[in-house]
């Protein structure tokens, strides 16, 4: 099969779909490699790399878009990459068609084959090609955080450990699962007084055997969100419901009793976000104040980390690549069926649940292209 990656064109994304060793791997199994020229860079990988395992590399985003079959990306095709979408094309990349209509509606018209690492979801319902950008995002977040505390950028002026003789300040983690748990492990070990609300009373009773013991665990509701906000120097959004509009658990009301100079870093951006009063950002100008809180709500943390990122995405999407290439995209979903939740649409069909309540559109069972 021929296989296609292009440089990444989001701002400051510097991730890449796929690394040298997972070239290899493919060329091994007897594909055709088109790496776009400078792909890899940002990540650490130069194009002398690819070309050593025997990939090819292509001078610009319309030759590795147009030789291929199946195009790799890390984040959703923007505007200017929408020209290259056609029916006999599949897409292997993070789409979070939920939160963006237009986005949806141009992937729809062109016929092409999406399927969406973030909604490719096991038996026992792990995300398997989420979670690692959601330990590193979960990380970060509070790292962000940290610095958006600081009276520099407009932050209460608050350091996340304390000293002794003063207290630490306060983190509330909205969402227990991938996000939460790293956030909480961060925000924990620097000292700070964290909180934790999830749904699940399964996964806080979970939380509660493996956290430490500055980490409480709260049930979310909106009663307990509201106490825990008011008295928080930061908030980290980290809710999921999988392929869905996430809900919005903190209004524009809510934020007056918060306190003045206090952050938001609402991670489920990507899904719409879980604080209405937030929307995407980029790496460059990451922050906006509302009523006095400082909101964070860059859509591609990870990117800020490209070497990490790329290492730990590759780790884990190269398997299902090499299914998809080896078999094709309809054997390879008919076989496994964590792949087949990751497709979204595909003949101008949507066959994703949460993408066809998000827009009010027709579904359709994704079995029947298989
Ligand atoms: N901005 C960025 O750069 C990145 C964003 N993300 C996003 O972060 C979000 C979270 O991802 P994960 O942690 O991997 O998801 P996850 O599925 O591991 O965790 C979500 C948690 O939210 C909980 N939840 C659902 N409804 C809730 C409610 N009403 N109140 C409290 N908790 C609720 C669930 O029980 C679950 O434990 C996703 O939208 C993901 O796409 C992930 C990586 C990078
Ligand atoms: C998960 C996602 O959207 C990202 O890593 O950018
Ligand atoms: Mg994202």
């Amino acid at each position: 099969m021929r296989i296609g990656v292009p440089k990444e064109i989001k701002t400051n994304e510097n991730r890449v779909a796929l690394v040298p060793a997972g070239a290899e791997a493919l060329v091994a199994s007897g594909h055709d490699v088109f790496i776009e020229t400078g792909a890899g860079i940002g990540s650490g990988f130069e194009d002398a790399a690819y070309v050593a395992v025997g990939a090819q590399i292509v001078p610009d985003a319309a030759s590795a878009w147009g030789k291929a079959e199946l195009l790799l990306k890390v984040k959703e095709p923007i505007a200017p990459e929408w020209q290259y979408l056609r029916p006999d094309l599949t897409l292997f990349t993070y789409f979070h068609f939920a939160a963006d209509e237009a986005l949806t509606q141009a992937h729809l018209a062109s016929g092409a084959t999406c399927i969406a690492y973030e909604t490719v979801e096991l038996p026992n319902r792990d995300l398997p090609l989420l979670i690692p950008m959601s330990e590193v995002a979960g990380r970060m977040a509070v790292q962000e955080g940290a610095k958006y505390l600081e009276k520099l950028y407009g932050g209460r002026g608050v350091l996340l450990g304390g000293v002794p003789g003063v207290a630490p300040a306060k983190v509330v983690i909205l969402g227990g699962g991938i996000v939460g748990v790293n956030a909480a492990k961060m925000a924990a070990g620097l000292g700070a007084k964290v909180v934790v609300l999830d749904l699940s009373l399964e996964r806080l009773r979970y939380l509660s055997d493996v956290m430490p013991a500055n980490v409480q665990l709260v049930h979310s509701n909106r009663h307990n969100i509201l106490e825990q906000i008011s008295t928080c120097d930061l908030v980290i959004g980290g809710v999921l419901i999988p392929g869905a509009k996430a809900p919005k658990l903190v209004r524009r009301a809510d934020l007056a009793k918060m306190r003045p100079g206090a952050v938001i870093v609402d991670v489920a951006v990507d899904q719409g976000g879980c604080v209405e009063t937030i929307k995407p950002t980029t790496h460059e100008n990451p922050t906006y104040t509302v009523d006095g809180i400082i909101h964070y709500g860059v859509a591609n943390m990870p990117g800020a980390v490209p070497r990490t990122s790329t290492l730990a995405l590759t780790n884990a999407t190269l398997p299902y690549t090499l299914q998809l290439a080896n078999k094709g995209w309809k054997k390879a979903l008919k076989d496994n069926g964590a792949l087949l939740k990751g497709l979204n649409m595909s003949g101008g069909k949507v066959t994703f649940p949460g993408v066809a309540e998000a827009f009010g559109m027709e579904l359709t069972d994704p079995s029947s292209f298989l």
